[in-house]
């Protein structure tokens, strides 16, 4: 335990107290209509933070392609790149379940490919589910890796390995295509995933898939109506630049984290630290 409150703001967590989350507990948080939160991560400190606060679920998203490594898409980002984020992700946690995002091009080419990425991610960093995006086109991946016992979050909507195809990262599922996305979220609960995160769609849609679907859906950027919530933890903590419409800042931590820089840059230059309290006689 650390000095954060030990006190579960989840109850999904709360249930699963001394042990990590589970499918299970997933599925029945929403049978009793409880929202959840998660948030991703990407070291072991940070992950730490997250799960004593009692999120439920850390994503290590394919997003570090851009907050990790400062790519300006997820699209570069490679399987070696996340598997020592993922394994230290898991390292700092005891509670959470930890989910790997697939990167691009690890998965679509065949079911067999997506089984020999996503037991990489369980053997090599420990893992206990993973995620990828898209709908009909990812069902054989889906059906492959549910048969093999890995818990698949699957993702619609704005799905950012396809924003060279959509053209930008804009709002999804709009007129025809909503029928579409509730078409391809019923098919992937059929297929097994556990979860589906909707990603830059209208409310409405988002709301009517939550109410047709027994699995419980992730929302960012897709209303109040979803069972749970996602959000990128440097966007919601204020050090994302230029968030995304969708991002609620809960800090400023780029402004905190400047402050505190200036001030020890400022002690340095001006010999106030180190004194003998932070040094060895
Ligand atoms: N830091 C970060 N946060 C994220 O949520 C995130 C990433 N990175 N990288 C991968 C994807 C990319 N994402 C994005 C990026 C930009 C917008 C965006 O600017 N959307 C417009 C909507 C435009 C419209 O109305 O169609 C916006 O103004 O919010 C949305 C999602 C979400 N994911
Ligand atoms: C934003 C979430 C859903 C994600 O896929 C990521 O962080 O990569
Ligand atoms: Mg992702």
């Amino acid at each position: 335990m650390s000095s954060v409150s030990a006190v579960s703001t989840s109850a999904l967590y709360g249930g699963a107290a001394g042990r990590r989350v589970t499918v299970r507990d997933i599925a029945a948080a929403k049978e009793r209509h409880e929202k959840w939160p998660m948030v991703t991560a990407y070291d072991a400190m940070t992950a730490r933070v997250f799960d004593e606060a009692g999120i439920p679920v850390l994503l290590v998203g394919d997003s570090a392609a851009m907050v990790v490594y400062g790519y300006d898409s997820t699209l570069p980002v490679t399987v070696d790149d996340l598997i020592p984020l993922t394994a230290a992700v898991v390292r700092g946690s005891s509670r959470a379940m930890v989910v790997a995002d697939l990167p691009f091009g690890s998965y679509q080419a065949s079911p067999q490919q997506a089984l020999e990425t996503a037991a990489r991610f369980m053997k090599e960093a420990g893992a206990h589910a993973v995620k990828l995006e898209g709908g009909h086109r990812v069902l054989p991946q889906v059906e492959m890796l549910v048969s093999a016992g890995i818990p698949v979050m699957a993702h619609l909507g704005l799905t950012p390995q396809s924003v060279n195809a959509f053209g930008g990262y804009r709002v999804q599922g709009r007129g025809q295509a909503g029928d579409e996305l509730m078409a391809d979220a019923k098919a992937l609960e059929h297929a097994g995933a556990f979860a589906v995160v909707l990603e830059c769609v209208p409310s409405d849609l988002a709301a009517r898939v939550t109410t047709s679907l027994s699995i419980p859906t992730v929302g960012i950027g897709a209303g109040p109506c979803t069972d749970a919530q996602v959000l990128v933890w440097q966007d919601l903590m204020g050090l994302t630049p230029q968030p995304a419409k969708f991002v609620k800042k809960y800090f400023d931590l780029a402004g905190e984290m400047d402050r505190a820089v200036r001030a020890y840059a400022d002690e340095v230059v001006s010999g106030v630290f180190p004194t003998p309290e932070h040094s060895y006689r």
